[in-house]
Formats: structure tokens, C-alpha cells, sequence
């Protein structure tokens, strides 16, 4: 039988641990506080931001938003960035990817204040990454990891095929699956558009992260026998229904259920662990800058 894995139940139990970080900052008499930066239209994006916000009330985080129309310029964006890194009650800066075509988004990446930057996509954690000293782990390739934990994957000497090479989830998922530390030693291969025989590739591996951003992209041919299918896709498809999409993972659920020992659903795989290790990068950011030791989960 194929383990199911419940990301909305690991994420819970992750929050659960947080909380009582919260109260420990809380008797010091610091609340965490979380701002997020929304410079979209985009419906997805919006629906994100909310979901942030709804776990930042849920767990007593503090939770402020600004918003810029899609056209307003770049200085604008700067100028609210640097507003926020001066802000005391905030410890955390989120801003929504992807911004407009017309704002350099490494720059924008450059201007949150390292500390603050609880989505570890500042070049200065990502350097501390790559070095094998993460400071904030990026919240999805960490999620995956505590996924692969709970579902008691030891990665240690399996081989790991990543499908996509995006800064925010296959870099950062090669980085920590590589490295010498629990959830990591395994052996990585990065896959992306350019990959000759991807299926060849998928095939021969233990664990599967699909993280392409292309619609049932895997399916069950492509999975071995016995192996892990770890699924970050979050693709909306329209359909004809009140709600008018429907999310469609990069990996074709049923036939890959066929081959897989363990696998994660879209939705309630990935994503709630995402805005979970956000929280946790959130209380994490907190105790560090406010120099109150907790214990995270
Ligand atoms: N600076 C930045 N940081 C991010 O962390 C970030 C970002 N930009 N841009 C967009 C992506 C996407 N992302 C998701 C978060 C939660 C779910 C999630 O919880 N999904 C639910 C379903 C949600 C629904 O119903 O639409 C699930 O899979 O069960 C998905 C995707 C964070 N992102």
C-alpha cells in the first residue's frame, strides 16, 4: 500500500511546536511580527498572502501588509523594504514573488535586511546555505525535508531527483539534500527543461521532488518501484466549478500511486508545510533578533 503522506497534518504538528516558542518570547514581552509585501494582481498570489496572514493570527504572530499597484515603480517598492528593515516590531519581511517584469527582483532581494529575510533568498543566506550554516532555510525545500521526516524517509545514501532548477525550490533542495547533516548525504541529480532523458533519470531514483511548475509533468512511467514522489506543483487549471480552478501537482497522481511507496498530495502536501516553516523562520528571526532563546520544532 502507498503512504499518503498529510502535509496539513505535519504542518499543524509544526505549529503546534511553535506556539509554545511564541509564549516564550511572549514572557519576555515580544510579540514576532511578520510583514508581507504584495506588488501583484495576481489572484494565486493574493490567495498566498491570505493563507500567511490566517496562520500569523492563528499562532498570535503579529501581521502587518502593504500593498502597491502592479504599476507603481521600483523606488516605491525600495523605499517600503527599507521601511520595514527599520522597523523594530517587524522581524520578518515576505515579499510575493513574482514582482512585475519592470522591478529587478535580486534587488529587491538585496535590500531585505538579511535577518529579516525569513524566505532565506537573500545572496547573504543563501551563501550561508551553500556553506553548510543555514540561517533561514527556504520555507518549501525545508518543509520537504520535515515531510520526508515525518514520513521516517532517512535520505542518507539514496539518490534524490529534483525536477527543476528554480531558486526558490530546486537550488535550495539540491543544497540541503547534499549536505552532511540529518536529511541530508544523499546523492543529487537537478534535472530542468534542457534535461535530454528526464524520465531515464526519474526513473533510477529513490526520491522524486517534482518542482517544475508544469502541470502532471511525472506520471507513474516514470516513477520505480518503491520510490518517494515528493510533489511541489501548485498549478491552477480552470474548471468549470464556483471556484473556477482546481490545483493540478506536477506529478499525475494516480498513475504514480501505482509505483510509489510514499507520495505527497496536491493540495495538502507541500504547501501547508510552506507557510508552516514561514511561521518558523518568522519565530526563528524573532529570537534571534530579540535574543530570546526557544526551542523550535
Ligand atoms: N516570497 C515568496 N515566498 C513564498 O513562499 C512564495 C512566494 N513568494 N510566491 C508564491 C509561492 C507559492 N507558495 C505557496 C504557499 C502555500 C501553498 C498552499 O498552502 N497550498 C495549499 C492549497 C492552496 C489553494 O487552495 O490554492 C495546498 O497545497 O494544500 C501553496 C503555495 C508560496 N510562495
Amino acid at each position: 500500500m502507498t503512504h499518503v503522506i498529510d502535509g496539513n497534518a505535519v504542518a499543524d504538528r509544526i505549529t503546534d511546536g511553535l506556539e509554545a516558542c511564541v509564549e516564550t518570547l511572549e514572557a519576555e514581552q515580544v510579540t514576532p511580527g511578520l510583514a508581507t509585501v504584495l506588488m501583484s494582481d495576481d489572484p494565486a498570489s493574493e490567495t498566498y498572502i491570505s493563507m500567511k496572514q490566517q496562520g500569523c493570527a492563528d499562532l498570535g504572530i503579529e501581521s502587518i501588509h502593504r500593498e502597491l499597484d502592479p504599476s507603481a515603480s521600483a523606488d516605491d517598492l525600495f523605499e517600503i523594504v527599507a521601511a520595514l528593515n527599520d522597523d523594530p516590531d517587524v522581524h520578518g519581511i515576505l515579499v510575493q514573488m513574482p514582482v512585475p517584469d519592470h522591478v529587478d527582483s535580486t534587488r529587491v532581494l538585496r535590500t531585505i535586511d538579511p535577518l529579516k529575510d525569513v524566505d532565506g533568498f537573500h545572496p547573504e543566506n543563501v551563501g550561508r546555505l551553500v556553506a553548510g550554516d543555514p540561517r533561514y532555510k527556504p520555507c518549501t525545500p525545508h518543509g520537504i525535508q520535515k515531510l520526508l521526516e515525518a514520513a521516517d524517509v532517512d535520505t542518507e545514501g539514496t539518490d534524490a531527483v529534483i525536477v527543476g532548477r528554480s531558486d526558490i525550490v530546486g537550488k535550495p533542495m539540491a543544497n540541503l539534500l547534499i549536505q552532511k547533516a540529518p536529511g541530508g548525504n544523499a546523492t543529487v541529480t537537478v534535472c530542468h527543461s534542457r534535461t535530454e532523458d528526464l524520465a531515464a533519470k526519474t526513473r533510477e531514483a529513490d526520491i522524486v521532488i517534482a518542482a517544475a511548475g508544469v502541470p502532471e509533468l511525472v506520471d507513474g512511467s516514470m516513477i520505480g518501484d518503491g520510490a518517494v514522489v515528493i510533489d511541489v506543483g501548485v498549478n491552477r487549471v480552470e474548471v468549470d466549478t464556483e471556484k473556477g480552478y482546481e490545483l493540478v501537482g506536477d506529478v499525475e497522481f494516480e498513475s504514480a500511486m501505482e509505483n510509489a511507496r510514499t507520495i505527497t498530495p496536491v493540495p495538502g502536501g507541500v504547501g501547508p508545510m510552506t507557510i508552516a516553516m514561514l511561521l518558523y523562520n518568522t519565530v526563528k528571526a524573532t529570537a534571534i533578533q530579540e535574543d530570546v532563546s526557544v526551542d523550535l520544532p
